[in-house]
C-alpha cells in the first residue's frame, strides 16, 4: 500500500492538466520533472491537500501530517529566523527543542543568525531557512517544490546530503527543474509531459549519487534529451 496517492483526472477549467493520473508515493525520493506550466506544483498541492485552481476528479489519500515547502519561502516577515523555525510546532501547541533548533540552523549554514529577520537574509539563506523549517517537521510525507533552486552549486550539493539524511525513511516528493538533482536524489523520477506521468530510469547505488560519478553526468545528459520537447 502506498503512503499517499492521487488517482483520476486533473482539470483546470476546460483544460485537462493530467489524464489518467496514477501517482503513488512510497518511502524514498520521488522527483517530478516537467516543462514550466505542465502542472507539477498543482499535483504537489493536490497531494498535500492545499487549495489550487485545479480540480481532481478522482481519489486522494495521504497521511494527516504532511511536510510542505513551497516555491516561495512562506516566511513570516515579522518573526525572527528562530521564530520562523519554531512556528509550525507552535501552531500545533508544541515546541521545537532549543538544541534541535540550534542544530538545524547550523546544518543549513545559519548558525548565529537566529535573531535576524527574513528581510536580513539573502534569497539562498531564506530558502535554507524554509528547508530547515520543513526538516523540523516529523512528517511521514514531505512535499518539496523546487527546494534548492536559489542555492549555489556547492551549497545545493550540501543541502541534498542534509535533506536526504534528515528525511530518511519518509516519502519525499520533490518538484525540480534540475535533471542532475533528480538523478542524485531520486529513487524514482517521473516526467510530466503532455498530460501524462512517465516513469524514467534512475541511478542505482547509494544516494545522493556522488557528484564525481561519471554515470551521473551521462545520465543527466540523457535525461535532458528526454526532457526536451516535454512541453505542457
Ligand atoms: N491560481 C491559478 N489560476 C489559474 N490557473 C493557474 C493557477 N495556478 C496555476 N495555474 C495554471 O495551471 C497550470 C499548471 O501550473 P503549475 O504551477 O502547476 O505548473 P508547474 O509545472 O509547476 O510550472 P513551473 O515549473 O513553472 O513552476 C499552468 O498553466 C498555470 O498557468
Amino acid at each position: 500500500m502506498s503512503l499517499a496517492g492521487l488517482q483520476g483526472r486533473v482539470t483546470l477549467g476546460d483544460r485537462v492538466l493530467v489524464e489518467a493520473l496514477d501517482l503513488r508515493l512510497y518511502r524514498g525520493w520521488t522527483c517530478l520533472l516537467g516543462a514550466s506550466g505542465a502542472g507539477k506544483s498543482t499535483l504537489l498541492r493536490l497531494l498535500a491537500g492545499l487549495p489550487t485552481a485545479a480540480q481532481l476528479e478522482g481519489t486522494r489519500h495521504a497521511p494527516a501530517r504532511i511536510g510542505w515547502m513551497a516555491q516561495s519561502d512562506l516566511l513570516q516577515p515579522r518573526l525572527s529566523v528562530l521564530g520562523n523555525l519554531r512556528l509550525m510546532a507552535r501552531l500545533r501547541g508544541e515546541s521545537l527543542p532549543p538544541a534541535r533548533a540550534k542544530a538545524l540552523l547550523a546544518e543549513v549554514g545559519l548558525a548565529g543568525r537566529g535573531a535576524a529577520y527574513p528581510a536580513d537574509l539573502s534569497g539562498g539563506e531564506r530558502q535554507r531557512l524554509a528547508l530547515a523549517r520543513t526538516l523540523a517537521e516529523d512528517a511521514p510525507l514531505v512535499a518539496l517544490d523546487e527546494p534548492f533552486s536559489a542555492l549555489d552549486v556547492p551549497t545545493r550539493a550540501m543541502m541534498h546530503d542534509l535533506a536526504h539524511a534528515r528525511l530518511a525513511g519518509r516519502a519525499v516528493v520533490m518538484v525540480t527543474h534540475d535533471p542532475q538533482e533528480a538523478l542524485r536524489l531520486g529513487d524514482r523520477i517521473l516526467l510530466l509531459r503532455a498530460g501524462r506521468l512517465e516513469e524514467l530510469p534512475v541511478l542505482t547505488g547509494p544516494h545522493p549519487v556522488d557528484l564525481g560519478d561519471p554515470a551521473l553526468a551521462r545520465a543527466a545528459a540523457a535525461l535532458v534529451g528526454q526532457m526536451r520537447g516535454a512541453v505542457a
